[in-house]
This record gives structure tokens, sequence and C-alpha cells, in this order.
């Protein structure tokens, strides 16, 4: 049967990286894309940011959209403290499936929940059906065209309080122009940009951090 990109990368991990060990984890996919195939992880540039800002958040309650493999994840839940939570959402199956897997391998099912489905359709559940009040952090890396209707989405289904801290990845490339005038213009953001590059290349990208103002 031939295997997909994703399946290759679980594979490497499963034979490469040190089990429960995230960091190892998250070096050994690096590793696999830089070498082997590039793959649409937040890599370890942007991940660096990423990794810092989580870190000055200390979040409790974290959403992120968009697991893919589950790099991102491993990177978000290996900085939580103790009984802190990642939610992440992600609609294509086989990749929910891969996720879950690398996730497991790095030791931190117990501080991640996956949920399959689009996002547009499960932001509306998650107070009632996962027992979620608000998100302090929220990790935006979906499809770009969602970035905007799910941040309102999370607006007005109450999912966010004053200083929740949203980070959203590739606004310059793929490209996430209608977010960034969003969230830059609409009064109830206060934004930061951080300059990097596609993961894994020299092509200009960003992560954009926009803190609500409740
Ligand atoms: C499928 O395009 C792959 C690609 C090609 C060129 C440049 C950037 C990207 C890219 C990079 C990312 O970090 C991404 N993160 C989440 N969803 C994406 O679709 C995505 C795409
Ligand atoms: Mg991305």
């Amino acid at each position: 049967m031939d295997n997909t990109k994703e399946q290759r990368i679980l594979n490497y991990v499963l034979q490469n990286a040190v089990k429960g060990d995230p960091q190892s984890v998250v070096d050994t996919i690096d590793k696999y894309c830089y070498e082997k195939e590039w793959a649409m992880n937040v890599g370890d540039e942007k991940g660096s940011i990423l990794d810092k800002i989580v870190l000055d958040t200390n979040p409790s309650m974290c959403l992120e959209m968009g697991a893919y493999c589950g790099y991102s994840a491993v990177r978000i839940a290996q900085l939580l403290k103790p009984g802190a939570r990642l939610l992440s959402i992600e609609k294509n199956p086989a990749n929910l499936a891969i996720a879950k897997q690398v996730v497991e391998f790095a030791g931190l099912q117990d501080k991640v929940q996956f949920v399959e489905g689009p996002s547009n359709e499960v932001i509306p559940q998650l107070k009632k059906k996962y027992e979620v009040d608000t998100f302090d952090f929220v990790f935006l890396d979906h499809i770009k065209d969602a970035y905007t209707p799910d941040t309102k989405l999370l607006e007005t289904c109450g999912l966010l309080r004053k200083g929740s801290v949203l980070v959203a990845d590739n606004v310059i490339c793929p490209g996430a122009p209608e977010f960034l005038q969003y969230v830059r213009t609409s009064g109830r953001y206060d934004c930061t940009n951080y300059p990097s590059h596609v993961e894994y290349s020299k092509n200009k990208d960003a992560l954009e951090k926009a803190v609500f103002r409740g």
C-alpha cells in the first residue's frame, strides 16, 4: 500500500525519536523535513517564536486549528503547566490519525484533545460539548481563508476573554491579508508581527500575535 508523506513522517518519528521525549519528536520531524521531504509544520524557526509566546502567556486552555501531523501540538503541549489543556481541531481524518500517534509517542496525550471536523462547525460546539469556558491561547494554522471567519466566530461564541492571545501562522506566505486587516483595524486586538521564514526554507513568512482587548 503506497504510503503518504505524512505516514512517512510518522514512521520516521517512530523509528528515530525517543519515546516520551517531546523535544526529540520535534527535532526528528524537523530533521526529516530539512533532509528528506518538505512538509507544512510550523518548523523550528517560527516554532521558537511560538514557544516564547506560549511561555510568556502560560495558558491553561489552548486551541489549535490545523493539527496536520501534530508537530505544533507537541511544541505547545510540552510547554503547558500541569492541568493545562490543548484542544486541536483537524478536518482531515488521515492527518488527525497521524497527529494523534505523534502526540502519543511524545507522551503528551493527556494534555491534548483532538477534534475532527471543520473549525466553523466545531467552534460552536466547544462550550457545551467540550466544556470550554474561554481560551487563553489560540494558534491558527489551517486554511488561511478561515482565519477571519473563525476569529469572529470565537468572539461571537464567547470563547475569548480580555487578554486572550491569538497567534496566526503564514500571514505572509501563503498569506492571510484579510485576517491581518481585521485584527489590525477592528480595534479589538493589540497586534504584533514576528517576521520569519516559511518552514525549512528561505522564503519570507511571519507570525502575527493578536491579543483580544475584551
Ligand atoms: C499546501 O501549501 C504548502 C505551502 C507551500 C508554499 C508555502 C507555504 C505553504 C504552507 C505553509 C504552512 O505553514 C501552512 N500551514 C497550514 N496550512 C497550510 O496550507 C500551509 C501552507
Ligand atoms: Mg502553517
